[in-house]
């Protein structure tokens, strides 16, 4: 559970508790795949989102997350590294007895105030979760919701319209509602005690136990999931503006091999007649092998020769074209995308550019991407060093890959 070290938790009052209700079945969204607290909207499951909410509020102590007794697996998995920092208990078969037996787990620690909120409400943000906290007084709970917008309509037995009803002081109650801690859990209890199970949110039965409620202004945003279609809009919602933080990781390799006689050098997949070849163990595709580098430096995959080594016989020979199709494969694997390769040769001879069109589908072909994306060029070294000499020919090789995800704070 979260503590209240450092004033984390405290407001003027004294420590401020919450507790999340989960455990329900989410029967009207109906999803196959599990309940719809669990379910993934933009990077992480839903409930992961409102727990983010108020683990991060400084006026926020100790939270209890009321589960289903099923979902324990679920729930480690979906709160991640939040599961960690709260109290998760086993709540009950109505949203009235799970709010309950949290409020009861946070009996010891006997918070100043609680706020009750739905895991399903995601979209809850600081300032309304500060908002609720101010009004709460000592005996008066606090209630965000928003005037009701529609023109209501009482429908009869028969599907027909009875009677339009005047919205006139109505307003929709969201969540976190926010009580004194001791009133509130009183109330709790006595209505267990005594069965009356109707209560649909904590502002009733403050209502019936006579504990005064302030409304606070609540949010549009802080819709509550309840059909398919709203978690279909959350994710939407979400994952239009992610990621803040995209994943885009960049590699670069360089690779050189020596002449010796020959008729033809391979370069970027392509065979180009010449009056040497290359030395090497493969086809000493130079290009490739810096691209290959490249590639799997955008993963920490370690270069060429950690999955090619040069003393194994398998290799003798061997198209250069199947080492970047394993490190693109690898790529992938790891949810990666190409988003570009860049290839510079550095030669005195051949000469790259007529063959540069040829070189370009071949990578695409090899690396699945469109050949806008693929630079091949060329330049010589000036008859500088070795590649000066005609002795041998360089590559580098630079690779843009977007994994999943955010890079991490
Ligand atoms: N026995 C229950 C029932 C509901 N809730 C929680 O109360 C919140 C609001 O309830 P609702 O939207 O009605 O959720 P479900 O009960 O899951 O939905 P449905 O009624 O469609 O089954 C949700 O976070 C839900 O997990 C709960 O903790 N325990
Ligand atoms: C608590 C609540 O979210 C406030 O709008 C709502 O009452 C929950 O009701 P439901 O019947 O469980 O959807």
């Amino acid at each position: 559970m979260t503590d209240a070290s450092e004033n984390k938790g405290l407001d003027a009052q004294g420590e401020v508790g919450v507790v999340i209700v989960a455990a329900g079945r989410g029967a009207r969204a109906g999803q196959a795949d599990g309940p719809k607290q669990y379910q993934r909207i933009g990077d992480r499951a839903v409930i992961a989102h409102t727990l983010e909410q108020f683990l991060s509020h400084p006026k926020v102590g100790p939270v209890v997350v009321a589960i289903h007794a099923d979902d324990r697996e679920l729930f480690e998995r979906a709160a991640g590294a939040h599961a960690g920092r709260v109290l998760a208990v086993i709540g009950g078969p109505s949203r009235q007895a799970s709010v309950r037996l949290g409020l009861q787990a946070l009996r010891e620690r006997a918070p100043a105030k609680v706020l009750v909120h739905d895991a399903v409400r995601p979209f809850v943000d600081a300032g309304l979760i500060d908002r609720t906290i101010e009004a709460i007084g000592e005996h008066q709970g606090a209630l965000p919701s928003l005037p009701v917008a529609d023109t209501l309509k009482r429908e009869s037995a028969d599907g027909m319209i009875e009677e339009t009803v005047s919205r006139a002081g109505l307003h929709a109650a969201q969540t976190p509602q926010g009580f004194p801690f001791w009133p509130l859990l009183a109330a709790h209890e006595k209505a267990h005690h005594l069965g009356k199970t109707e209560f649909t949110d904590d502002a009733a039965i403050a209502e019936w136990a006579h504990i005064p409620v302030k409304i606070v202004t609540g949010s549009p945003d802080n819709f509550k999931l309840t059909w398919a279609r709203d978690i279909a809009m959350a994710d939407q919602r979400l994952s239009s503006a992610l990621p803040r933080f995209p994943d885009i990781r960049t590699g670069n390799g360089y690779d050189v091999h020596a002449f010796e006689p020959g008729d033809h050098v391979t370069l970027c997949g392509v065979a180009i007649p010449h009056d040497r070849k290359l030395s090497g163990h493969s086809d000493a595709d130079v290009g490739l092998h810096a691209l290959t580098d490249a590639l799997l430096a955008t993963c920490g995959a370690g270069d060429i020769g950690t999955h090619f080594p040069p003393s194994d016989p398998q290799w003798k020979g061997v198209a250069s074209k199947i080492f970047v199709e394993h490190a693109a494969k690898l790529v992938r694997e790891r949810g990666g995308r190409i988003a570009n390769a860049d290839i510079t040769l550095i030669c005195e001879a051949p000469r790259v550019g007529p063959h540069r069109e040829a070189m370009t589908a071949a990578l695409a072909a090899m690396l699945g991407i469109a050949p806008e994306r693929i630079s091949i060029k060329a330049t010589t070294n000036e008859k500088l060093g070795f590649v000066g000499r005609g002795e041998g020919i360089a590559a580098i090789a630079t690779a843009s890959v977007i994994y999943p995800g955010e890079v991490p704070a």
